[in-house]
Order: structure tokens, then sequence, then C-alpha cells
């Protein structure tokens, strides 16, 4: 056989590993038109190849003319290929197609299907109509007939799934109480506006690297967060902002008509302008160092059932006082705008959530705190920046002053649906990108290693984007 990789054209020798392999077809001369038979010509095999973070499809040409000699490697290729676990055979797959720029659809139809249809994985497709149908959809059907679940969409119909993914692990293990972990591992393809679930488990926005990350079955399992007010489960998800960054997204969602950049640089510059901080206590609970590191892996032994609600010796720091934003994230939060992370202290499954609380500073200082992102690390070097690595947190607002009473003088209000409706004063949280409204005490809670997503460990992502706005 005679080795070479690339499209043909380039004939230079060069190593492939089978593990990077995810299809292996026989190449046949034929007729225009003619649609099977053929004289053998040998092997394509079709695999990933890296570049930087991202994954690219490419192809490998083995030639020979010996039909028994090809279909020899041939089968033989097949078997190695098929004993590759966590390869998914049968994915249930969301699109929503409103999702940022409505473009869901075409980027699962191009760049998407065409690699599941190589790789020979068999497809069930819902376009999702509303907000809620992925969880609907994920409450009721036979989760058992597939490997994998995808969702094509941006960070809101992640979190949706992600939610829904964990409870329907509840409702699976009748346990109403405590998440259970998710049985299925989750695909993202990006084709929201920032995506930083997706760039946090694979450096870029790309929907050519999240298929393959999928075809090729990388799996990383993930911590997540239970949020809860008054006892009652808001949601589960990877990230929540209070403060700035919750009053930042409920301008944004006045402004739906807006583009997506445009509506975020508009809120980001006119929360800056009206920046006030937040009265309110701040719990949290440190995470134990003597199994988890701040920047290194837990040792997964140990926590593999480790419930964090059975802990004993809990104890709580409490402070009280004005902040201006307080982020609590169980993921680094990557994306173009922030390349190492919104929380480059935490990591993917280190069984803990970053929590970052930026007390009360002049504007100025806020916004020199908040450039450091974009460009280098440092954006913690503030006196008035705390950051912990926490197992759990609480935010007890202490004014009287909620966010609609602050923003009655503003027109119209056409933010989405709030999950609990507040009777008295509520403050908008950025709960994974999606605005919700609580009026009491939120709970936070780390749940190590809660779902598995496809996709690796990434320590930056590519950078695209600057924000010219601050
Ligand atoms: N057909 C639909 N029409 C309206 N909303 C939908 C539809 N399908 C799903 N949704 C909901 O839309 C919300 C936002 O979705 P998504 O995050 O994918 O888009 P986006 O907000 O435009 O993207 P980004 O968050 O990156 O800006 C999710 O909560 C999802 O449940």
């Amino acid at each position: 056989m005679c080795l070479w990789e690339g499209d043909g054209s380039v004939q230079q020798a060069g190593v492939v590993l089978l593990q990077d392999v995810f299809a292996v077809k026989v190449k046949r001369r034929r007729a225009v038109g003619q649609q099977s038979g053929g004289a053998v010509l040998g092997l394509a095999l079709f695999h990933c190849r890296r570049r930087g973070r991202r994954l690219e499809e490419d192809a490998l040409h083995l030639h020979n003319a010996s039909a028994e000699h090809t279909h020899s490697w041939y089968n033989t290729l097949k078997e190695l290929l098929t004993g590759f676990s966590g390869r998914p055979k049968y994915v249930k797959v969301f699109i929503n197609p409103s999702s940022h720029k409505k473009e869901a659809v075409h980027i699962y139809r191009d760049s998407v299907a065409p690699l599941f249809k190589m790789a020979d994985i068999r497809t069930d497709i819902t376009v999702t109509d509303r907000k809620g149908h992925s969880l609907s959809v994920m409450k009721e059907c036979k989760l058992d007939e597939y490997d994998g679940v995808v969702c094509v969409g941006g960070d809101g119909s992640v979190a949706e799934l992600c939610h829904a993914l964990v409870l329907r692990a509840q409702l699976d293990a009748n346990s109403p109480e405590k998440p259970v972990r998710a049985v299925l591992p989750l695909g993202i393809i990006p084709a929201g506006s920032t995506d930083v679930v997706s760039c946090s488990v694979h450096g870029v926005r790309d929907p050519v690297t999240a298929a393959l990350h999928i075809v090729l079955g990388h799996l990383q399992q993930v911590d997540m967060c239970s949020f809860s007010s008054n006892g009652q489960l808001v949601c589960y998800g990877f990230s929540a902002m209070f403060g700035f960054g919750g009053r930042s997204l409920a301008r944004a969602e006045k402004k739906r008509w807006m583009s997506s950049s445009r509506r975020r640089e508009y809120a980001l510059v006119k929360t800056l302008a009206r920046l006030r901080p937040e009265d309110c206590q701040l719990s949290y609970l440190s995470a134990k160092t003597s199994s988890s590191s701040l920047f290194g892996h837990r040792d997964q032994s140990k926590d593999q059932e480790q419930e964090p609600e059975s802990e004993v010796e809990e104890s709580w720091m409490t402070n009280q006082g004005l902040y201006l934003s307080i982020s609590i994230m169980s993921i680094p939060c990557l994306s173009p705008h922030a390349p190492q992370g919104l929380a480059p202290n935490t990591s993917l499954d280190n069984g803990s959530a970053s929590l970052i609380a930026v007390g009360n500073a002049s504007r100025s200082e806020f916004i020199k705190h908040l450039k450091r992102y974009s460009s280098s690390s440092g954006q913690f070097s503030f006196p008035f920046v705390e950051t912990h690595s926490v197992s759990a947190v609480k935010i007890r607002p202490r004014s009287l002053i909620g966010w609609s009473e602050e923003e009655s003088d503003e027109e119209e209000y056409s933010r989405s649906t709030p999950i609990i409706q507040s009777e008295g004063a509520s403050f908008p949280w950025n709960i994974d990108g999606e605005l919700v409204e609580i009026a009491n005490e939120v709970f936070i809670r780390v749940h190590p290693r809660l779902i598995t997503l496809y996709g690796e460990e990434v320590d930056e992502a590519e950078s695209t984007v600057s924000c010219s706005c601050i």
C-alpha cells in the first residue's frame, strides 16, 4: 500500500493515529452517473487533524488495486474503529432555529450533518419551537435508545438541555431532592452569540470542531451548580452573575430588537453609567483543598459518588456589604471576549466553583477590572476584588429597591418570563446568559461532575473579537 496524507494533490508522508480516524470507505473508479460497482482503487480514511484548538476533517488515501487486500484492510479497520468506546451511534439532536442570527439549522445542515453521516451516526432531530420545548421532550423521550444528546444553539439552549438532562436523571432515579448525574453526554454545536459553555470545552466557537469531538467520543466530565431560592430549585447551570452582570443582561433583554452585539454594548455602557452597588449578605463555604485543587484535577475515585450535601463540617464565611458584582462559576467560562475565561481559577471538573466578589469601587476602577479580562491576567489584583474557591454560596439582597422600581423610568419592558415571580422587590440574575428574576436569598451548591460534555479541558480560547465600548 502507498500512504500519503491530504487530498491527494499534496503527497506528503505522515502519521495518522487510529484514535483520530472516524470513517473508512472503499474507493472505486466509477463512470459519471454510476451508482455501484467499479474497480477497487484502495481506501480513504477520514480523520481529524488538530490545528491549535481547532479540529479539522482530513483524509488519508491508501492506494491498492487488489480488491482482496483492500477489503481485508477495510474489515480490520472497521472492527478497530467500532472498538473505541464513547463514540455515539445514535443521537438526539435539538436545534434552536431562533438562536442568535437564526443560522442554527444551516450550521447543522452544512457543517455537522455531513460528518455525522460519514461516521454512520444516526440522528433523531427536534427543531424547537419555543422556550421549554427541549425540556418537555427530554422529560418524555426514551433515553436508552440514544448514546448522546446534541444541542445546536446558544448558551440559553445549552443551559435548558443541561438542566433537562439532570432533571431527567433525577426523575428516572426517583430522587426528587438530590441531583443525579446525567446519564447521556451532551454535545454542543455553537450557534449563539457568545457560546461560553461550548468555548469552555472546545476552546473555539467552531461547529466542525464541536462535531468532531462528538464523532470521536471525546468525553469530559463537568461540574454544575444548583440554584435555589426559598427551598425551591430554580435551575441547574454553570454560572451566575448578580449585580452588574444581572442588571446588564436585564437591560439588554429590553432591547431584543437590536442585534446581539449592539444590545450587549448598549447594556454594558448604560449599566456602567448607572453603576450602583448591591447591599447584600454574602456567605460561602470554602472548597475542601484536601480533595480538590484550585488549579488541578480531583482524584476521581474520591469524589465519584460524593454528595456535597453529606458534608458535616460546614463552616460558612459571611460578609455583609456593598458589592458591584458577584459571580459564581463552576467552569472557566471561556469566550472570545475573555480568552482566559471569566473564572480562570477554576477548571471543568475540579469539584468547586470560583466566587468572584467585586466590592464597591469607583466607575473607573471597575472598568479597569473589566478591561483586564480581555487582554491580560491581573483582573483580580485590585483591593476591592476577592476570589475564593467554593462549594456553596448564599446571597441575600438587603436592599428594598429591586430592579423594576429602579428601571421604571425606562421604556417598555419586554423581558423574558421570569422563572420565579417576585412579590416584592426582585433582582435580576444572569444564569448562563438567561435572565432570571429572584426576590429572595439565592442558594448555590456545586455538584462535582454532574454532567458529561463532548469536548476536553482547554486553558485558553481563541480570541477573535474585542469590545470597543469600554
Ligand atoms: N423556536 C424558538 N423560539 C424562541 N425561543 C426558543 C425557540 N427554541 C428555543 N428557544 C429558547 O431560546 C432561548 C435562547 O436560546 P439561545 O441561547 O440558543 O439563543 P440566543 O439567546 O440568541 O443566543 P445567545 O445566548 O448566545 O445570545 C433558550 O432559552 C431556548 O429555550
